[in-house]
This record gives structure tokens, sequence and C-alpha cells, in this order.
């Protein structure tokens, strides 16, 4: 066997064309396009390339983006302040803040600050509640990008072992509710578990989002299986790595995504889809 690749790019731009059209359809009817402001705090030039992603994703949706480029000194009070504004403002539909925020701020305070029907990352307590109970409005876009990407293979999630590897609050936390609540039997390792290779090896569906490149063998991969890398690690040589060993992985996988080109671009996609959604089914376009 060896895998076919999951072509997350390609997924991504139609998701973003349909939106496109979407959002042609409300103007044709006289309604305002979906705003969406990214908030960005300091310098680091990764969040700098995803938030050029992000924002480019807008212009081809026809979504109104609005920067907030600010300096890496920026206090929490006015971070706050900015997000109540925001809030206020009836053109914005979605509010992201970039993370990592700095040190100095309280991620938990500014993300629980953003209004729960503008949480287009779906990270604020409310929208990851309903989640966890089954009855979801914005969902996490990384995780729910995934949930597209097995779509588009026609996966069959209802009654598969998934795996996750990492427990974080963006990823793998999400990714184990939208899998639970597609049917699937989940198992979510982190730092403590005690046989990862057992874990993966027993699973299905396997998704990785760890952060640390080659830390899934290929050998471990159980023949047949879907592997999906959320990893995105530049190695010294410059070159983007996921967090599985792709080639082995491939080939033992029946579909496997690649880094770069697969999960990221679905990240970006989803959150164009979440911000449309917001704009039409929480906030009313009408002008
Ligand atoms: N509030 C918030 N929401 C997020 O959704 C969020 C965040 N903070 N912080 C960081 C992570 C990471 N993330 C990515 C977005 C795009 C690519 C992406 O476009 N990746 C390209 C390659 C990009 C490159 O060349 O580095 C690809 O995989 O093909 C990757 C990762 C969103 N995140």
């Amino acid at each position: 066997m060896s895998g076919n690749i999951i072509d997350g790019r390609a997924i991504a731009t139609q998701l973003i064309e349909r939106i496109g059209q979407q959002v042609a359809n409300l103007s044709a009817t006289g309604q305002r396009p979906p705003g969406l402001a990214v908030i960005l705090v300091g310098e680091d030039p990764a969040s700098q390339v995803y938030v050029n992603n992000k924002r480019k994703a807008c212009e081809r949706a026809g979504i109104v983006s609005k920067a907030f480029d600010l300096p890496p000194d920026t206090t929490q009070h006015s971070l706050l302040t900015l997000i109540d504004e925001l809030n206020n403002d009836a053109c914005i539909d979605g509010i992201l803040v970039q993370l990592p925020l700095p040190a100095h701020i309280n991620q938990e305070l500014v993300i629980e600050r953003i209004a729960p029907s503008k949480d287009v990352d779906g990270f604020h307590p409310y929208n990851m509640g309903r989640l966890a109970l089954r009855m979801p409005v914005l969902r996490p876009c990384t995780p729910k990008g995934i949930m597209t990407l097995l779509e588009s293979i026609n996966a069959s999630v209802r009654g598969s072992k998934a795996t996750i590897v990492g427990a974080s609050n963006i990823v793998g936390r999400p990714m184990s509710l939208e899998l639970l609540l597609a049917g699937a039997t989940v198992t979510t390792c982190h730092r403590f578990t005690k046989d990862l290779a057992t874990e993966v090896a027993a699973a299905d569906i396997v998704v990785v989002g760890a952060g640390k490149p080659g830390l899934v063998k290929g050998e471990w991969i159980k023949p047949g299986a879907i592997v999906i890398d959320v990893g995105i690690n530049r190695l010294p040589n410059g070159k983007l790595v996921g967090d599985v060993e792709f080639e082995e992985a491939q080939r033992r996988a029946s579909w496997i995504t690649p880094v770069p080109g697969g999960v990221g671009q679905m990240t970006v996609a989803t959150l164009i889809e979440n911000t449309f959604y917001a704009a039409t089914e929480l906030h009313s376009v009408q002008r």
C-alpha cells in the first residue's frame, strides 16, 4: 500500500471559492460583505506568515479583513479595549487574535473577552463547551478543517478507532471532541502517555499535533490507516516538516496529509467558512 496524498491546498481553494460565490450572492441582494478583524501582537515571523495567509484568503473570498498589527509592548488593557470596540462594531463578524500572545498578556482572559458569536477561532469556553455537549456553533478551525478533509476522501469515521497525539486547547482537545461527535472511538495521547507506539498502531485514523518533528514513526502506522499531520516544524536547513515521518508513514497509510499543503491550508479556509457562518447565521448582514 502506498498512501494517497490528501491535497489540502486544492480542497481549501475549493472551499474559499465556494464561500466567495456565496459572498457575491450577499452583495447581489444588497447585503454587506462579512468582516473579519485580524489582530497580531508583536513581530513573530511565523505568526506574520500565518496572518498574511489569512488576510489573503479573506481577499479571495470577498471578506473584508481589518488588520490590527500591534507592537510587542501592547498592554493587556489596550488589547481588551480593542476587543470591546470590535465586539460592538456591527460590520465585524469575526475577531481573530493570533496566538501565542506575548507573555505579559493573559491569553485566556483575552479569548473570553471576545463575544462568542464573533469567536471565529472557536476557542471561547462557550464554543468549546457547545462542541463538548454536541451542540456546536463556531468550531475550532483546524479540527473542523480536518473533518472536511476526512469527508473529502469519504473516510468512514463512525465506528473507527481514532488516536490523537497532542492534547492542546487549539488542536488535540477539540479534535477529540469532533471525532467523538462523528462516532469514532477516540484515544487522546499526551506527554504522560505510556506507550505511544501501541496507541498509534491501533488507530484507523491518526491525527498528530504535537510540534515535534519525527515524533510519530512511520512503522507505527497500521496498514491502511489515515494519517493527518498538523505539525509545522522548520528544520535548521529551512525545510518545513510535520510531526510524522512522512515517507515511511506514506508507504503504510491509505491516505496522508503533506506538510506544507495539508492541514495548514484547511485551517485558513475554515476560518473563512466560520466568518461567513457568523455573518449569515449569527449576525445580520442586512444593511
Ligand atoms: N488565534 C489563532 N488561530 C489560529 O488558527 C492559529 C493561531 N492563532 N496561531 C498559530 C496557529 C497555526 N496556524 C496556521 C495557519 C496557517 C498555516 C499555513 O498556511 N500553512 C502553510 C505553510 C505556511 C508556511 O510556509 O509556514 C501550509 O501548511 O501549507 C499554518 C498554520 C493557525 N494558528
